[in-house]
C-alpha cells in the first residue's frame, strides 16, 4: 500500500498485516490519509495472526483485562481478551454507556470528542492492556491512560496496530504511561 515505511518485526508479521491495510487519502476529511483496517478484518489468517500477538502481549504483561477504545479498537481488542483468557471493558463515546461512567475529553486527528467507561468493571487490582488500530495524535490513547488511572485501574501497557509516526503521537502517550510500553505492530 502507498505512503508506508518497511516492516519493524523480523517474523513477517507485520508485513503481512500492512499488506492488509489500505490508504483512503482524503478521508474523512481533505487532507487525511485515512488506514483503513477492513481488508485485514476480512483475511482470516491476518486477522488471527492479528489477535494471537494481541493475547500474546496481554500474557506478556501480565493483563488481567483488556480495554478496548470506540469503535475499531472493540473489533481488535475483543477477540485478543478472549484469546487471552481476560475480559474486556469497552471505553466508549459519550452517552453511549447505560450506568455509572467516568469521562474524559480529548481531541482527535479530525474533530474533537469525549470518551467514558464504567469504571465498576474495573478492580483496584486489574493491570489493562488498553487495545486500538491506529494510534495518530495520541489523543484518544492519552485520554485512555489517564481515565483508567482515575478509574483506580493500573495501565500495563498501549498495544496500536498502526502507529502513524509522522504525528508524534508516541510522545503524549508515553508520557500518560509512565514507563508502561506502548507498542505497534506496524508503524508508517
Ligand atoms: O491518536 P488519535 O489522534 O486520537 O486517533 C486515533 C483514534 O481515532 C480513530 O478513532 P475514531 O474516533 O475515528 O473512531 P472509530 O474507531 O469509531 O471509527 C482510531 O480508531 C483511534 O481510536
Ligand atoms: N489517519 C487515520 N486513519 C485511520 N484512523 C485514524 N484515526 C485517526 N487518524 C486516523
Amino acid at each position: 500500500m502507498s505512503g508506508t515505511r518497511a516492516p519493524q518485526r523480523a517474523d513477517g508479521l507485520s508485513e503481512l498485516l500492512l499488506s492488509r491495510i489500505r490508504d483512503v487519502p482524503d478521508h474523512p476529511e481533505p487532507g487525511v490519509m485515512f488506514k483503513d483496517i477492513t481488508p485485514l478484518l476480512a483475511d482470516p489468517v491476518a486477522f488471527a495472526a492479528l489477535t494471537d500477538a494481541l493475547a500474546a502481549r496481554c500474557a506478556e504483561l501480565g493483563a488481567t483485562k483488556v480495554v478496548g477504545l470506540e469503535a475499531r479498537g472493540f473489533i481488535l481488542g475483543a477477540p485478543a481478551a478472549v484469546r487471552a483468557g481476560v475480559g474486556f471493558v469497552p471505553v466508549r463515546k459519550a452517552g453511549k454507556l447505560p450506568g455509572a461512567t467516568l469521562g474524559q475529553a480529548y481531541d482527535l486527528e479530525y474533530g474533537s470528542a469525549e470518551i467514558e467507561i464504567h469504571a465498576e468493571d474495573l478492580r483496584p487490582e486489574d493491570r489493562v492492556l488498553v487495545v486500538d488500530d491506529v494510534l495518530a495524535t495520541g489523543g484518544t490513547a492519552e485520554a485512555s491512560v489517564h481515565l483508567l488511572r482515575r478509574s483506580g485501574a493500573a495501565v500495563a501497557g498501549v498495544s496500536v496496530l498502526m502507529e502513524l509516526g509522522f504525528l508524534a503521537g508516541r510522545t503524549r502517550v508515553e508520557a500518560a504511561l509512565e514507563g508502561a510500553p506502548l507498542d505497534a505492530l506496524v508503524t508508517v
